[in-house]
């Protein structure tokens, strides 16, 4: 029986891990199993002071702090692996600087993170927190945890259908300056995502390939014109050349800070304010280079019955994750804007780090 035809009697993994992610984000701990061990796992981004040293209470002491393996690098080069901090006798605030504070000092013990610690993380990802999970084993104590959410390992990878499963909201028209009447698409579904729109300008030729740009949101830059990255220049220059080109698609992907979230990019601008670029600052937040996927995109193209694309971008990840998906992308055409005193380091790091295609130079001489 599917879960649909066993109606309300079950929760599918999709359910689950939402509850999950909002019971973390609540402050709560989640019991993460795997059928015969099961860890209590708490965010450290999220928890109370005083939520943090009752867990230290109910576990014994016997606690310890993840570190992903970007985090373990900051602190200890040449630690390439996800890392386990026994916690006894740390306070909340030293487990924060340990966890994320700049220029913290390696800790004196740690293990390798078992792999159902390292998956907890993942819990913290979807929920926007800081990937600083504190966790202990608590196999037998479990009644200590009763009124807590549970969650088998294996529902986190039964849940990654729903990150494809989208549904057309509504459709309505909305005048833009510069660009005419437009049309807004609103989707609904994923996992742990709010609702995702498409900006549809122009009348694009659906029998041929689409003008398209998958455009992550950013508040500061598409919002308040910030100086500090291309975001919005980006987005309306972006919007403006499909225009041109008879009209396209902009998917609007609810992705902010490279799917991190407003909190962790914020945390990360206050990084690169003391010298560290884009990357390593939030490599100090325990994150990986980018933490964006594309289901969403590929989702919503399929659900506009667009098939095969023109990609507005400079990155490269972007047309990897439309062709693997099946989407055709038939040329690429570049989105720039202006380079600022404040932005041309992070265009540079975009570019050497991260493999987009730009030559700021040209683009400095053009201006
Ligand atoms: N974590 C983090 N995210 C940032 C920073 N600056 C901008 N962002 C985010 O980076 C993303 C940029 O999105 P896009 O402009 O769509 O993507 P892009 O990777 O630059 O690719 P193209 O614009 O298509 O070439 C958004 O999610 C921003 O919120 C930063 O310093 N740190
Ligand atoms: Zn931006």
């Amino acid at each position: 029986m599917s879960f649909v035809e066993q109606g309300f009697q079950v929760a599918s993994p999709a359910v689950q891990v939402e509850r999950a992610v909002a019971e973390l984000r609540y402050g709560r701990p989640v019991l993460l199993s795997d059928g015969s061990r099961s860890l209590a796992a708490l965010a450290l981004d999220s928890v109370a002071p005083a939520v943090y040293d009752q867990f230290a209470d109910a576990v014994g002491d016997r606690h310890s702090l993840l570190l992903t393996s970007h985090r373990a690098m900051r602190l200890m080069p040449g630690a390439a692996q996800d890392l386990a901090v026994p916690l006894a006798g740390i306070s909340f605030a030293q487990a924060s600087q340990l966890a994320y504070g700049l220029g913290a000092s390696a800790p004196d013990e740690w293990h390798t993170a078992d792999r159902l610690m390292s998956m907890s993380a993942e819990l913290a990802r979807l929920a926007l927190l800081l990937p600083a999970m504190v966790c202990a084993d608590v196999t037998g104590a479990e009644h200590h945890f009763a009124a807590c959410c549970k969650l088998d390992h294996s529902l986190l990878e039964g849940a990654g259908t729903a990150r494809q499963n989208f549904e057309i909201v509504v459709r309505t028209r909305v005048p833009l300056r510069d660009l005419g009447d437009s049309h807004f698409v609103v989707f609904r579904g994923g996992l742990a995502q709010k609702d995702q729109i498409a900006i549809v300008v122009g009348n694009p030729d659906l029998a041929r390939p689409v003008p398209v740009r998958i455009h992550s949101s950013c508040v500061t830059g598409d919002l308040c014109g910030s100086l500090k990255c291309d975001c919005g220049d980006q987005l309306r220059n972006g919007l403006a050349s499909m225009k041109a080109a008879g009209g396209g698609v902009l998917l609007y992907l609810d992705q902010e800070g490279r799917g991190t979230g407003v909190g962790a990019k914020m945390r990360a601008y206050g990084y690169q304010h003391r010298g560290l670029d884009t990357i390593d600052a939030d490599a100090e937040l325990g994150y990986d280079v980018d933490h964006r996927r594309y289901e969403a995109a590929v989702a919503m193209l399929r659900l506009l019955h667009i098939e095969k694309v023109v990609l507005f971008t400079n990155n490269p990840t972007k047309i990897a994750a439309l062709r693997s998906a099946g989407i055709g992308v038939e040329s690429r055409v570049p989105v720039t804007g202006e380079v600022t005193v404040q932005n041309a380091a992070y265009l540079q790091t975009k570019k050497d780090r991260a493999g987009h295609m730009l030559d700021i130079e040209a683009l400095l001489a053009a201006e």
